[in-house]
């Protein structure tokens, strides 16, 4: 998949002087090793929700825990802050994160529900 990958994949050529779009394919590549990494962290990140949201179904706790997530926007915020990252868009993507989480707690309490119904019959 990544073989195929172009990183001078462009609709700039022929717009920009060749120093200009040398130092662009430079920044880039950079830009390209931070993309990889969000997302080698993010599949990080739902394999350990996926855990949770096993421990919740077989325990019959609710996806979605409020009072957690009111604490890690508000940690989120703070931390984006001191980075210099707009505290919004930090909140934003954490919420939109949650949200599939959720969204995948929620089918995995689905199934295991559905595994109960059938050990009962
Ligand atoms: O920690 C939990 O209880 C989770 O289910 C994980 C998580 C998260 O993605 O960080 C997701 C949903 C909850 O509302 C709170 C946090």
């Amino acid at each position: 998949m990544s073989a195929q990958y172009d990183p001078h994949a462009s609709s700039l050529a022929g717009s920009a002087e060749p120093a200009v779009l040398q130092e662009l394919y430079a920044i880039r590549g950079s830009i390209d090793n931070i993309d990889a990494s969000l997302v080698y962290l993010l599949a990080e990140r739902f394999k350990f929700t996926q855990r949770v949201g096993r421990l919740k179904a077989e325990h019959e706790l609710p996806p979605s825990d409020p009072g957690r997530e009111t604490a890690q926007i508000a940690r989120l915020r703070a931390l984006a802050e001191d980075a210099d990252l707009e505290p919004e868009f930090a909140a934003k993507f954490l919420n939109f994160v949650i949200a599939e989480v959720i969204r995948h707690h929620q089918a995995i309490a689905g199934e295991e529900h559905d595994g109960q119904a059938r050990h009962d019959d």
